[in-house]
């Protein structure tokens, strides 16, 4: 048999990218990006500019078809590898990012009559305007006794499914009646592939409340919510749910033309960017926290039993890897607040220094805050700038740094949201470890720990922990690959489970970040003054971020 591959897609906040990898050893022979041509949508709808409001964050669905239609010719064409050799695709997707679609499958932002509504388009997993939804909830669900809230950690965040199609249906119920189904976009690009919609079960048991054994909440709860969805589940959000590493279908004769691929190529279920990335890094049994680290953080876990942990998103079975019970927590943003800080708060000198010395702002800042020892800047920062998601799950809360002089630098500012959001890590870490969930073994992945040495010394520091690398630029979508070659099966060329892949696939670098016993030291000290600001402000002790945000809300309209 000639050598055989995958092709993974990953579809990140903004950009896709597609790799294609040697089965044989999980090599990526080539890999292309595509910004996605309409980015986050945050401001104004595209073409009618129509505003959004405060917390919007909306994605065009044909970004993500651009991204078959560039990225996948691209990687055929740079590893000259033969389409008939490629046996799988898997994708992988940020969520919950959902989508309302009509009996067709096709987005209502598509069709002339609802393209000016806001609500007919992709909501982004950042999209945090359904919180009032989240926070009732979450206050009827736990007047019930509901179940299923301890598995997501006490609380149901506004990212998800249930909030946001309530939003909707709140604020545009003309769209609510309109939408056929509500789709996670990972399983609507499937079934733009393969022409067929399946539900995975990772974004069904993390983002849509889905259990294996128990289905969905029952229908008196969605009517305690909402009269009008009482019937949500088995209407808009009908479907099978397909377990992780199974096929979902193949690539549809339009869909070979559009790609380069061979029609009847196997395609896997859909899944989430963190999740995937497990396996690509070996990971498959417990005790390994994943780290993926980019624009946000997904801390993901496998383990034997379903235990409570505070704040985590959720644990699911066979989330991530078949016969584990999936961990999944978070941080709303990490990547994205160093970059608020390069964008909006740096001083002109520093932007015109770095591009005199031809680096980016994030590398010379980086280079000037390694230069000082931990502790030394006296800044201590809450890494709160969209919201907390785990252990706190609450996207009311705001940013705060403590600490500030006249003779604070940018670069002093800068280590202190670098640290701050290893902070973050450490409270989700401890979480689990101290409630039946250990931790013996850290990874990371994603686009920061390629970016930034100093980033993952102070993570090692600040956990104590050694922190193993992805030995990939592109881990998730590796991962999503793995998925497209169990898809195909080991009949094809590809492989019976995710398990064995990740044994022929999966690769770490050798070098490791260790914790330096002085900096750790510094760190516990600092990291008990996060935990008592974390406290005090996240615990109702003292709300004036909430209040702050609705007198802002108030006065702006
Ligand atoms: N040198 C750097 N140090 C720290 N953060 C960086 C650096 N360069 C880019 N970033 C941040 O990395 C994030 C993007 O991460 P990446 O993993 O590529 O994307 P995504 O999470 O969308 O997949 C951005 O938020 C950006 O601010
Ligand atoms: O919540 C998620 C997964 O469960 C999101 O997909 C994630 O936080 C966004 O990922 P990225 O930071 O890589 O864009």
């Amino acid at each position: 048999m000639s050598k055989k591959y995958a092709i993974g897609v990953d579809y990140g906040t903004q950009s896709g990218r597609a790799v294609l990898v040697d089965l044989s050893n999980g090599h990526e022979v080539a890999d292309h990006v595509t910004p996605y041509p309409h980015g986050v949508i945050d401001e104004k709808l595209p073409v009618s500019g129509i505003p959004l409001g405060h917390d919007w964050a909306l994605q065009h669905p044909d970004d993500y078809l651009e991204v078959l239609r560039r990225s996948v010719p691209a990687v055929l064409q740079q590893s000259g590898v033969a389409a008939e050799d490629v046996i799988g695709l898997g994708i992988d997707f940020t969520a919950c990012t959902m989508l309302p679609v009509d009996a067709d499958g096709t987005p209502l932002c598509f069709k002339p009559e609802w393209k000016d509504n806001p609500h007919g388009w992709v909501k982004l997993w950042k999209h945090h305007a359904a919180q009032d939804e989240a926070d009732r909830l979450n206050a009827i669900a736990a007047e019930r006794g509901e179940k299923f809230l301890p598995r997501y950690g006490g609380k149901i965040s506004s990212e998800w499914m249930i909030a946001k199609v309530w939003q909707i249906l709140n604020e545009a119920p003309e769209v609510y009646d309109a939408t056929d189904r509500f789709t996670e976009a990972t399983d609507w690009v499937i079934s733009q592939l393969t022409g067929e919609f399946v539900r995975n079960s990772c974004t069904a048991g993390y983002k849509s409340i889905w259990h294996k054994q128990e289905g969905y909440p029952s229908k008196e709860f969605f009517k305690a919510l909402d009269p009008r969805l009482e019937n949500l589940t088995e209407t808009k959000l009908r479907g099978d749910i397909k377990p992780l590493g199974t096929k979902a279908g193949e690539i549809t004769p339009e869909m070979a033309a559009l790609t380069g691929l061979k029609a009847g190529t196997a395609v896997a279920v859909g899944n989430v960017d963190a999740h995937a990335a497990v396996p690509a890094v070996g990971v498959v049994d417990e005790g390994k926290l994943v780290m993926a680290m980019g624009t946000s953080i997904c801390h993901m876990l496998l383990g034997t039993e379903e235990v409570e942990v505070e704040g985590m998103c959720g644990v699911v079975e066979d989330g991530i890897i078949p016969g584990y019970k999936g961990y999944e927590a978070g941080q709303s943003a990490v990547g994205d607040i160093f970059e608020w800080f390069v964008e909006e708060a740096v001083p002109a000198y520093v932007k015109e220094a770095a591009e005199k010395e031809g680096v980016g702002v994030h590398q010379w800042l980086t280079e000037r805050a390694s230069q000082y020892k931990p502790g030394q800047s006296g800044l201590v920062a809450l890494d709160w700038w969209n919201g907390n998601r785990s252990v706190l799950v609450d996207t009311n809360l705001t940013g705060v740094v403590v600490g500030y002089t006249l003779l604070t630098k940018p670069e002093e500012m800068y280590r202190a949201l670098l640290e701050a959001t290893a902070y973050g890590t450490r409270t989700i870490i401890d979480a689990f470890h101290n409630n039946g969930v250990p931790v013996h073994e850290v990874y990371a992945c994603g686009g920061l720990p390629q970016r930034n040495r100093l980033l993952m010394q102070i993570y090692a520091d600040v956990t104590n922990r050694e922190i193993k690398i992805a030995d990939s630029k592109q881990t998730p979508a590796v991962g999503a690959a793995m998925f497209g070659a169990v898809a195909a099966g080991s009949a094809k060329g590809g492989y019976d489970s995710v398990v064995d892949a990740a044994k022929a696939m999966a690769r770490v670098r050798e070098e490791t970040f260790k914790p330096i016993p002085e900096n750790v030291a510094i760190y516990e000290r600092l990291y008990q003054e996060y935990r008592q600001l974390h406290d005090y402000f996240g615990r109702g002790a003292n709300d004036v971020m909430k209040r702050l945000k609705a007198l802002k809300d108030e006065v702006s309209h």
